[in-house]
């Protein structure tokens, strides 16, 4: 499980990007990190990979500090974003090959559901593929690793509902059948009342929220919309 401890994250002038005293990822299922254009999103998630270090604080995954632990946490905690390492010229056959050349403990029964149910052109070079068969593709390079945690940043935002579907069903029974932490940041409301099973909700580096979805919408009895209006109210009045 990825736990921060007193984080804080500075930007360029001392400006704070990030500041989180105490936050725990829930797992099996997703859970959605949303929040404005600048909220700290994709740092919080760089950091949590182990590619960016906190300016104070630390990160831990099963106990152990992710970024000084980067060559060993970078096989159990994988980072989908856009800048996808991919291939330009390479296909998706080209990349398996010398993915499971690579990797230890490739899963090759997970490689063939996915190649069957996310409908991935295996012959096509990724300079011509479309947005959604590239973030499906990173997904079939992905979970034959076995990662332990999957981040996703804000990849699936403009791709049509059909790949959505397909990515998420996916992620989501991934999560289930083993226990893997998903956080997904977006910030498509229909994406997350679908999927999502707890939210993160940051404004200016801050964890303003973070629930259950299900609790959430019961305590509110209201749309998921509505009770993001509502917290965002609550913090800007204080
Ligand atoms: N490499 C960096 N160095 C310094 N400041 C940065 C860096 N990257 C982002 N920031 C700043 O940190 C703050 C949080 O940015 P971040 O990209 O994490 O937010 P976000 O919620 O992911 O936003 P978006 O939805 O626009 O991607 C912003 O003020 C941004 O300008």
């Amino acid at each position: 499980m990825i736990e921060v401890k007193n984080l804080v994250l500075f930007g360029k002038n001392e400006s704070l990007r990030l500041k989180i005293p105490e936050l725990k990822f829930h797992s099996p299922g997703i859970t959605a990190l949303i929040g404005h254009n600048g909220a700290g999103k994709s740092s919080l998630l760089r950091i949590a990979a182990g590619i960016e270090k906190p300016s104070i604080g630390e990160v831990f995954f099963s106990d152990k500090e992710i970024y000084n632990h980067y060559e060993e946490m970078k096989e159990k905690i994988h980072l989908l974003s856009w800048g996808l390492e991919l291939y330009r010229n390479l296909s998706a056959n080209d990349h398996l090959k010398l993915f499971r050349n690579v990797c230890k403990n490739w899963n090759y029964s997970i490689e063939n559901e996915l190649l069957k149910d996310l409908a991935i052109p295996t012959h096509k070079k990724v300079e011509r593929m479309s947005r959604g068969e590239q973030v499906r593709l990173r997904l079939l390079l992905s979970l034959p690793r076995s990662p332990r945690v999957i981040l996703l940043d804000e990849v699936t935002n403009d791709l049509d509902t059909d790949s959505r579907r397909a990515i998420f069903k996916k992620l989501d029974s991934y999560s289930f059948e083993t226990d893997a932490q998903v956080v997904v940041a977006t910030n498509m409301i229909e994406d997350i009342e679908r999927y999502a099973t707890d939210i993160i909700l940051l404004q200016k580096g801050e964890v303003i929220l973070q629930s259950s979805l299900d609790s959430i919408k019961e305590k509110y009895n209201s749309s998921f919309e509505e009770i993001v209006r509502i917290y965002e109210r609550k913090e800007a009045v204080v």
